[in-house]
């Protein structure tokens, strides 16, 4: 069993609360991101968790085990996790070979079965032709693979990582999330996975825990952060949301619900225990609007919502065009035309809104609102 158990932690540097009640249940087996941009926890997160760390409050537990707590503290070596540091943290002395085998050594591995397994995951990570090498004489990327390769070798019950692939280039990015994936499933670990680049974390994990200023702002599945965030900081980190305003909300039962928005009346999904509302913040992304009409003329007739083209980015299967939308033609959007569609700067257009999340009220939605809903990670 390597589930892990994090009830409302708290830790502090000096009179700078860093984490607050921050609970996590995650299951044995499973792959958890923690996205958030910098400075928002995520790496005292790890830190507590791996034991490097005391807390101030709460408790950790791992495999049923309490291993933190403000009186208790299992040593990060007692805790059977393997740790991906952003720095790499290998030994400057030691060959690749033997920084990949120096945790198999302390764990009493005996010599030949250390050998083979150094040499099957340095295959994995493409480093066998450089097995001699020291860590100085490796690149960033070179260097950051071999951190990964001990933490293959280790096969230990929870493996935690901290931005493991952020100084690696796309194309050794793409090939690495793969062995993630595949050391995932080969290894059946839990995965407690650090980043702030969304598009990894969602690709990656079973469930993401989307952090700001020390708090967990949800802790849910990828489709279900991009589809039905919680508050409007969510909503503005994931997949180029936009959050609009939105008046009138009127539930219709089944989790949808009446409202007016940009001018127009719209329907949108909505939790189904909304009730109305005389104004509600509302998610949408560009994939939810499409083009009714690019004859200005058409507007105002065919009841859509009015737009005015301020910039279109080729991007090979479809056109970006983001606009001024609504009444007064001050409500910024962005729309994915695809081809062979096309629009240009300056022109006016008609859109309509294929799908929008009204986001529930809530004591920390009312609170976040005042963040921009541009905000992103
Ligand atoms: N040992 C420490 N002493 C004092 N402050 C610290 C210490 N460690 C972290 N902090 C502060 O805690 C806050 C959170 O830092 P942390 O490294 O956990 O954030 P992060 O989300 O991982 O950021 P990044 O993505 O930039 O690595 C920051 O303001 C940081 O300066």
């Amino acid at each position: 069993m390597s589930d892990i158990r994090i009830d409302a932690i708290d830790k502090s540097f000096g009179d700078t609360a860093v984490l607050r009640e921050v609970s996590l249940h995650i299951a044995s087996g499973e792959f958890v991101a923690i996205l958030g941009p910098s400075g928002c926890g995520k790496t005292t997160l790890l830190r507590c968790l791996a034991g490097f760390e005391t807390l101030d409050g709460g408790r950790i537990e791992i495999g049923g085990e309490l291993v933190s707590a403000p009186r208790h503290h299992v040593p990060p070596e007692r805790r059977n996790i393997g740790v991906v540091f952003q720095n790499y943290a290998l030994w400057p002395h030691m060959s690749v070979a033997q920084n990949v085998a120096y945790g198999l050594k302390v764990a009493g591995l005996a010599k030949k079965q250390r050998a083979e397994r150094v040499a099957r995951v340095l295959e994995v990570v493409e480093l066998g032709a450089l097995a001699d090498r020291r860590p100085a004489d490796l690149s960033g990327g070179q260097r950051q693979r071999v951190a990964l390769a001990r933490c293959l070798a280790m096969e230990s019950r929870a493996v935690l990582l901290d931005e493991p692939l952020a100084n690696l280039d796309v194309h050794l990015r793409g090939a690495l999330e793969e062995e993630f994936a595949a050391f995932h499933k080969r290894s059946g670990a839990t995965m407690f996975y650090i980043t702030h680049d969304q598009s990894e974390a969602l690709a990656l994990a079973d469930r993401v825990a989307v952090m700001d200023k020390g708090r967990i702002l949800q802790f849910d599945r990828p489709e279900a952060l991009f589809a039905r965030p919680a508050n409007e900081t969510v909503a503005g980190f994931i997949g180029e949301g936009r959050v609009l305003e939105a008046e009138d909300i009127r539930p219709l039962g089944n989790g949808r619900a009446a409202a007016s928005l940009l001018g127009q009346k719209v329907e949108l999904r909505c939790a189904p225990g909304e009730g109305p509302r005389s104004r509600a913040s509302i998610s949408i992304h560009p994939g939810d609007l499409h083009l009714v009409s690019d004859d200005a003329t058409a507007n105002a007739d065919a009841g859509g919502i009015a737009a005015n083209v301020t910039r279109a980015t080729y991007r090979g299967a479809y056109l970006r065009a983001d606009v001024m939308a609504g009444p007064q033609g001050s409500v910024p959007l962005s729309i994915n035309i695809p081809a062979p569609a096309s629009v240009s700067q300056g022109q006016r257009v008609t859109l309509s809104l294929r799908d929008g999340w009204v986001i529930p009220q809530t004591v920390h939605s009312a609170a976040a609102s005042s963040l921009p809903s541009s905000a992103c990670l």
